[in-house]
């Protein structure tokens, strides 16, 4: 019998077909590791974090978390926070209700929740913004948003699709030290889309390299940056790869 303390996310021979596109993805990600998901423009990222959310269903196969069949959930009955690129973040409600709604769906806060909603805010650097709305924010800002409800929603899975995107440099600096810190508070389960190596070596444990649809690498950090005989990995790398490399 499975272990089911130690999965986090598990997808047993799911196959998926979008447009021409055929994805097939049979793996596990440990529970409570940081799992860096990378690999070319167009190859699956987003599509590998859509069938654990639930925005993508599998035409066949199984999708598990935390030992747990959720293949048959709608996103919203999944134990999952998302920071993803368009931020799903209701439009005609407010920055307190976009987060708060993420606690409880029928907004029945307690004075406590009401706090947390209000420091989150302030932890992503926006105190104050409880009654903006989101259209007069800028796209780093709503990204920040996106951030301070995963940070009240406490899920055990944590899927974050180029969160950094929009940010500028210092910024961008300081999201990372604030994904560190929330996944020291939550221990979650985390799989994070990057197209860039820093964020691979900052915040990964593990890498998942997708390519044409599959899962072409999947191992440790330290062992990913060392697959120098993989082409496609060392297209990833570029130039990080030659600075890494020991005289
Ligand atoms: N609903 C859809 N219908 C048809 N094709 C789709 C659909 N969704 C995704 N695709 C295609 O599937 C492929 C994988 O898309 P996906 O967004 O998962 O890639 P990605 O690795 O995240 O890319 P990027 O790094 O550019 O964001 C792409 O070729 C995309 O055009």
């Amino acid at each position: 019998m499975r272990d089911e303390a130690s999965t986090g996310i598990r997808l047993d021979d799911v196959h998926l077909t979008l447009g021409n596109r055929a994805f097939h993805f049979d793996c596990g990600f440990e529970r409570g590791r940081i799992t860096a998901v990378v690999g070319p423009s167009g190859s699956g990222k987003s599509t590998l974090l859509n069938l654990v959310s639930g925005f993508e269903r599998p035409a066949s196969g199984r999708i598990e978390i935390a030992g747990r069949d959720v293949t048959d959930l709608a996103p919203a009955e999944r134990p999952v926070s998302l920071v993803f690129q368009d931020n799903n973040l209701f439009s005609h409600l407010d920055l307190f209700t976009n987060i708060g709604l993420g606690i409880h769906p029928a907004m029945r806060l307690t004075p406590a929740d009401r706090r947390a909603i209000s420091d989150a805010l302030t932890r992503v650097g926006l105190p104050g913004y409880e009654r903006r709305l989101p259209g007069s924010l800028s796209g780093g800002e709503r990204q920040r948003v996106a951030f301070a409800r995963a940070l009240v929603r406490h899920r055990p899975v944590l899927l974050l699709d180029e969160p950094f995107a929009a940010l500028d440099p210092g910024l961008r600096a300081a999201m990372v030290e604030l994904l560190v810190d929330l996944h020291a508070e939550t221990r979650a389960t985390v799989l994070i889309v990057t197209h860039d190596p820093r964020d691979v070596e900052r915040l990964a444990d593990d890498v998942i390299f997708i390519d044409d649809g599959h899962v072409l690498v999947k191992t440790d950090k330290t062992t990913f940056f060392q697959s120098h005989d993989i082409a496609a990995v060392q297209n990833f790398l570029g130039e990080h790869a030659f600075t890494r490399q020991s005289p």
